[in-house]
Order: C-alpha cells, then structure tokens, then sequence
C-alpha cells in the first residue's frame, strides 16, 4: 500500500470512530447551509454578505484544500495536482478539513462553500458527521458569464486558465449537479438566478434569510394567544 494510501486510510478511520462516537460538533448541534453553484456563480461572493448580514461562519471547501496545500501537509501534492486537473479530492481529505474547522471555530451556523460536490462528498459527510443541511442555496448562471468571470477574477489561481475551467464545467455538469437534483427531490433546494448583479442576487439570498411568511405567521399565533387570554 502506497504512504499516500495509507494516509487517507488512517482518515477515515479516524473519522469513522469519530462520527460514531459522536463527535463535540454533533452535540452543539449546528445549523448548516450548502452553498453550490458551478465555478464562477458566486458562491464565495455571496458567501461573504450572508457573513456579514447574518452573522454565519463561512467554510470555503476550495480554500480549506488552498490552506491545506500551503501548509506543506503530506496530502498537499496530491490536492495540488488534483485541483489542477479540475477534479474533486477524495472526501475523507476534504470533510476533515471541514470538521477540524467547524470544531475549532466554537460557532454553530455555517456556510459549507462548494461541498458537497459529488455523491461521494455528500453520503460520506452525513455517514461520517451525522448532520445534513437546513437547506442548499444554489446559485444558478450560464457558463458563458461563469468562465468571463472566471477568466477575469485575478486572484492567481492555478485552476482559473480556460483548459481548466473545462474540465471543471464538465466535472460540475457530470458530478455535481446530481447532488443538487438529490437535495431538490428533499425540498432543500433554494434555487437562485446568480446571472444578475451582486446585489440583485443578494436581494434574493436576502429574502431566503429572511421569510416574511414566518414572520406574519408568528404575528398570528401572537394576536391569537392575545386573544384567548382575554377571553378566559
Ligand atoms: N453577480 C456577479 N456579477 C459579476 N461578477 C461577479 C458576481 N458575483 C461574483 N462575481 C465575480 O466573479 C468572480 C467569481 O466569483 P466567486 O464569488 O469567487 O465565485 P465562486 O466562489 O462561485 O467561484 C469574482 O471575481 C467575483 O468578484
Ligand atoms: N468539495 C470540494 C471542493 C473543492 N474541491 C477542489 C476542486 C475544485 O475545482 C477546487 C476549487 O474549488 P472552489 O470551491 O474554491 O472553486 P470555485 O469557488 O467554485 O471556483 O477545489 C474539491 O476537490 N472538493
Ligand atoms: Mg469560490
């Protein structure tokens, strides 16, 4: 068995006990929201308005797997070349990352940015941490203004060239659109035109995060609890 191999192994295993012993963050019991959409849509963009209007903790899996390479960890080349080629990392790698991260930051609501981007990602995640998501924003745009915005988004990525951003449409297309048509047949996808503006798609996640109907129905059972106490 290859060092590599042997690595991921150790993972998972680690994982695993993890999950079944139920891990601190099962118990806090956190809120979650997947936030997906193909490269480019605006996830991350997005990501950082809900921050600030709604006090979520923002975990970009792509940034996560960025920090993971810097730091020289043993899986970083594997990640490196992977990501490189606009394939998904195995998602033991991945959901570690996550887990450490939603551990160490002591909060309890989060935006999971880009992941799950396969099947794998996703029925790895529920088996391993035992939680699913309130509901799954996705940010829905034409590949055409994804790769313009791709193209011109200057933060130096290696995967932002036009024969990577292929690739990555394709593995969107193949791989993770099924995630999100899994979670539509649950009723927990909120399905966003992320063509527009920032801020006209900001408007949109706005009213997500804030449902009107709830409000007035809370007025109702409020008026009604009024009422009946005035009755009797
Ligand atoms: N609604 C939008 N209209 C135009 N450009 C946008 C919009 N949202 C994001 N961008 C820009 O497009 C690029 C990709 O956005 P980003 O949020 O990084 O997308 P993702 O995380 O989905 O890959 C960035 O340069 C960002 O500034
Ligand atoms: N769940 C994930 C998320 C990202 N990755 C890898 C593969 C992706 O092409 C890169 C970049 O992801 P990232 O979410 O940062 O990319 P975009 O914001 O969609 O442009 O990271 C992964 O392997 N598994
Ligand atoms: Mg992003």
């Amino acid at each position: 068995m290859s060092k590599n191999r042997k690595l991921l192994m150790g993972t998972v295993v680690e994982a695993a006990n993890k999950g079944a012993s139920g891990s601190i963050l099962q118990k806090r019991n956190p809120t979650i929201v997947f936030v997906l959409g193909g490269p480019g849509s605006g996830k991350g963009t997005q990501c950082a308005n809900i921050v600030q209007h709604y006090g979520y903790t923002h975990l970009s899996a792509g940034d996560l797997l960025r920090a993971e390479i810097k730091s020289g960890s043993e899986n970083g080349t594997m990640i490196q070349n992977m990501i490189k080629e606009g394939k998904i990392v195995p998602s033991e790698v991945t959901i570690k990352l996550l887990q450490r991260a939603m551990e160490e930051s002591g909060k309890d609501k989060f935006l999971i940015d880009g992941f799950p981007r396969n099947e794998e990602n996703r029925a790895a995640f529920e088996k391993v941490t035992g939680m699913e998501p309130s509901f799954v924003l996705f940010f829905d745009c034409p590949e055409e203004e994804m790769e313009r915005r791709l193209l011109s988004r200057n933060q130096g990525r290696e995967d932002d060239n036009i024969e990577t951003i292929r690739k990555r449409f394709k593995v969107f297309l193949e791989s993770s659109l099924p995630v999100i048509s899994y979670y539509d047949a649950k009723g927990k996808v909120r399905k966003i035109d992320a063509a527009r503006s920032v801020e006209e798609v900001f408007a949109t996640v706005k009213a997500i995060f804030e449902p009107k109907n709830e409000k007035v129905l809370l007025l109702y059972y409020w008026l009604l609890l009024r009422c009946l106490t005035f009755w009797y």
